[in-house]
C-alpha cells in the first residue's frame, strides 16, 4: 500500500476542492462519518456516552461533525474545543453551526472542570480530533492536558487521521500523543502511522475513502510504501525445476559461543525456498553446525584460538563461495580484529549481492569506505539501531525513515533498519515501511532468521527491490502466526523458521 506525507495529503485535498470543485465540507462529512462508524463499531452499535476533543483546525472539524453524527444516532455526546475559538477554520465553524442545529454544543475545554472529567469516565469511547496532519510543534497547554486525560481514562480512543501529538511524516511524538485504540485516516496511510513511536500510538489503522478522485490518489508519487497483503506473491514452481533453479546461497558466520546464528540463518534460507545453502563456519563450530543442519551444507574454515575465523579463512571462503549467486556475512561471526579484516577483504573481492548482518555490519565500523566501494553491487545491510549508530547513522532526531533513506542514498546500499515498523530504504530514495511483526520476536536469533530469508529470496532470483521488503514482511508475518499460536513470551526464532512455509503457502499464486 502506498504511504503519503502530510504535504501530499494536503495537496490531494486542495486539488479535489479547488480544481475538482468537491466541497471541502463534503470531504469533512465523509471523514467524520468514517470516524463515527469506528466509534459505533467499538461500542457494538449500542448508543452510549461519547466525548469528542476537537482542535481549532480541520481535524477538529472532523471531530465536531462526528459528534453531530453520533448525536443524531442517539448517542449522549459532549464536544469540547481544545484551543481558541478565534483560530477555528471556516469548515470547523460550519460544523459547529450544524452541531448546534442538531441540538449539540461545542463547549470550551475546561481542564479544571472536575464534573466534566467525571462525566467522561462514563464514556464508552472518546474521539481524538485535536491535531491531524497540521501538527506543527510540540504539544502544550490545554492540548497536552486533554491528551493526558484521554490516555489516563482507560477508555478506548478513536483518533481522526493521526493520533494527536504524532508527527505525520516521521512518527515522532511531539511532547505527548494519544494512545489510540484505532486511528481512522483518510484516503491513504501516512508514514507516522507505522514508523517510530507513531506506530505504537496508532492502534488499529482504518483507511477510509472520503471521495478524493482516484486519479489524484493514484497519481500521487509515493516514494514510501508498505507491502500490502495483496502484493505478497510467491510464484508457483515449474514442474521440471531442480534444486539448482532456486538459488545457491553462501553463509559466512558463527564463532565459539555463537554457533546458533548461522544455523538459524541457514534453516530460514532453506525454509524460505533456497535450493542449495553452503555454510562456512570456524572449524571448532563445524561439528555443532553439522549436527544441526541436514539440508544446508556446513564446512569448517581456519579458526584462531578464540574460536573465530582466522585471517587465513578468506582464501578458504572463496573455494566454496565462488559458485554461489548470493552471500550472507555476519551471523554470530564475532568481532575480533582478524574476523573484521577478513570481512572487509571479502567485501572488496565479492561481486555477487551480499547481505551484511550483525558482526558483518560491525566490521564496517570506521571503514565505511569499504561499503562505498561496493556502490553498484547489491549490498543489503540489516542493522538494529545500535549497529546503525556504529555505522554513522544518527537517530537522535527521531526521524528513522528520513535517516534510513539518507544513509541508503549516500552509501548506495539497501538499508533494513530493524525495529517496530522496520524500514527498507533503497539507494534511489524509495523505501518500504513494514506492517507485520510483534514484540515476541525481540529475542536473540530473530535477526539471523531475517537475514536468512533475505538471502534465500535473493538467491531464488527475486530482484532486491522485491525480495528485501517481502522478506521483512514474511519475517514479521511468521512472527505474527507464532504469536497467535504460541504467544509472544514463549515463541522462539526457531518457531519463526517453522512457521515460514505456512505463511508462504498462504500467499502462493
Ligand atoms: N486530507 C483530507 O483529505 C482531509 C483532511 N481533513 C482533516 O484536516 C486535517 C488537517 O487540518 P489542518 O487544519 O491543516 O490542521 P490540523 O487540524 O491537523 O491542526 C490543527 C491546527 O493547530 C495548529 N497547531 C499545530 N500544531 C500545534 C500545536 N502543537 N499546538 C497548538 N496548535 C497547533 C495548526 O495551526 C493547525 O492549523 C487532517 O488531519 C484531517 O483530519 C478534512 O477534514 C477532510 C479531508
Ligand atoms: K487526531
Amino acid at each position: 500500500m502506498r504511504i503519503v506525507t502530510a504535504e501530499q495529503s494536503r495537496e490531494m485535498d486542495r486539488v479535489a476542492i479547488e480544481e475538482r470543485k468537491i466541497p471541502s465540507t463534503d470531504l469533512m462529512e465523509r471523514a467524520a462519518a468514517a470516524v463515527a462508524d469506528e466509534v459505533m463499531a467499538l461500542m457494538g452499535d449500542t448508543p452510549g456516552r461519547v466525548v469528542c476533543f476537537c482542535g481549532p483546525g480541520n481535524n477538529g472539524g472532523d471531530g465536531v461533525a462526528c459528534a453531530r453524527l453520533l448525536l443524531e444516532a442517539g448517542f449522549e455526546v459532549r464536544c469540547v474545543l481544545v484551543g481558541s475559538h478565534e483560530k477555528m477554520t471556516m469548515d470547523t465553524r460550519a460544523m459547529e453551526a450544524k452541531l448546534a442545529a442538531a441540538g449539540g454544543k461545542l463547549e470550551p475545554f475546561q481542564p479544571d472542570d472536575g464534573a466534566f472529567a467525571v462525566w467522561c469516565l462514563e464514556c464508552g469511547a472518546m474521539v481524538d480530533a485535536i491535531f491531524g496532519t497540521g501538527l506543527r510543534r510540540g504539544v502544550e497547554g490545554d492540548a497536552l492536558t486533554a491528551i493526558h486525560m484521554m490516555n489516563t481514562c482507560d477508555i478506548p480512543v478513536v483518533s481522526a487521521d493521526m493520533p494527536s501529538g504524532v508527527e505525520t511524516d516521521t512518527g515522532r511524538v511531539l511532547g505527548a500523543a494519544v494512545e489510540a485504540a484505532a486511528t481512522v485516516t483518510f484516503t491513504l496511510p501516512k508514514v507516522g502511522h507505522f514508523v517510530g513511536k507513531g506506530g505504537l500510538h496508532t492502534g488499529k489503522l482504518v483507511v477510509a475513502d472520503i471521495g478524493i478522485p482516484a486519479d489524484l490518489v493514484n497519481g500521487a508519487d509515493c516514494p514510501v510504501c508498505s507491502v500490502g497483503e495483496g502484493e505478497v506473491r510467491f510464484p508457483r514452481r515449474p514442474l521440471d525445476a531442480h534444486k539448482g533453479d532456486f538459488g545457491k546461497c553462501y553463509i559466512l558466520g558463527g564463532s565459539v559461543g555463537y554457533s546458533g546464528a548461522p544455523v538459524l540463518a541457514a534453516q530460514a534460507a532453506v525454509r524460505s525456498g533456497a535450493g542449495l545453502v553452503t555454510v562456512g563456519v570456524p572449524a571448532p563450530v563445524w561439528p555443532v553446525a553439522a549436527a544441526k543442519l541436514e539440508e544446508a551444507m556446513p564446512y569448517p574454515l581456519p579458526a584462531g584460538k578464540e574460536g573465530q575465523l582466522s585471517l587465513e579463512a578468506g582464501e578458504a571462503v572463496h573455494g566454496r563461495l565462488d559458485g554461489c549467486g548470493v552471500c550472507l556475512i555476519g551471523p554470530g561471526l564475532g568481532r575480533g580484529n582478524g574476523v573484521s579484516a577478513v570481512v572487509r577483504q571479502l567485501l572488496r573481492e565479492i561481486h555477487v549481492p551480499v547481505v551484511l548482518d550483525a558482526d558483518g555490519i560491525n566490521a564496517l565500523e570506521g571503514h565505511i569506505d569499504v561499503l562505498d566501494e561496493r556502490k553498484g553491487l547489491h549490498t543489503i545491510l540489516t542493522p538494529h539501531d545500535g549497529e546503525f549508530a556504529r555505522l554513522g547513522g544518527d537517530l537522535s532526531g527521531g526521524d528513522r525513515l528520513g535517516e534510513a533513506r539518507r544513509f541508503a542514498m549516500e552509501h548506495g546500499c539497501c538499508l533494513v533498519l530493524k525495529g517496530h515498523g522496520t524500514i527498507t530504504a533503497f539507494p534511489d530514495g524509495t523505501a518500504y515501511v513494514n506492517t507485520t511483526g510483534n514484540p515476541g520476536m525481540a529475542k536473540g536469533g530473530s535477526g539471523d532468521v531475517l537475514s536468512g530469508i533475505i538471502l534465500s529470496l535473493l538467491g531464488q532470483g527475486m530482484p532486491a527491490r522485491q525480495a528485501v521488503p517481502l522478506a521483512v514482511w514474511l519475517h514479521g508475518a511468521a512472527g505474527d502466526l507464532c504469536a497467535a499460536e504460541i504467544g509472544e513470551y514463549g515463541m522462539t526464532p526457531s518457531d519463526l523458521v517453522s512457521a515460514l512455509p505456512r505463511v508462504i503457502r498462504t500467499h502462493m499464486e
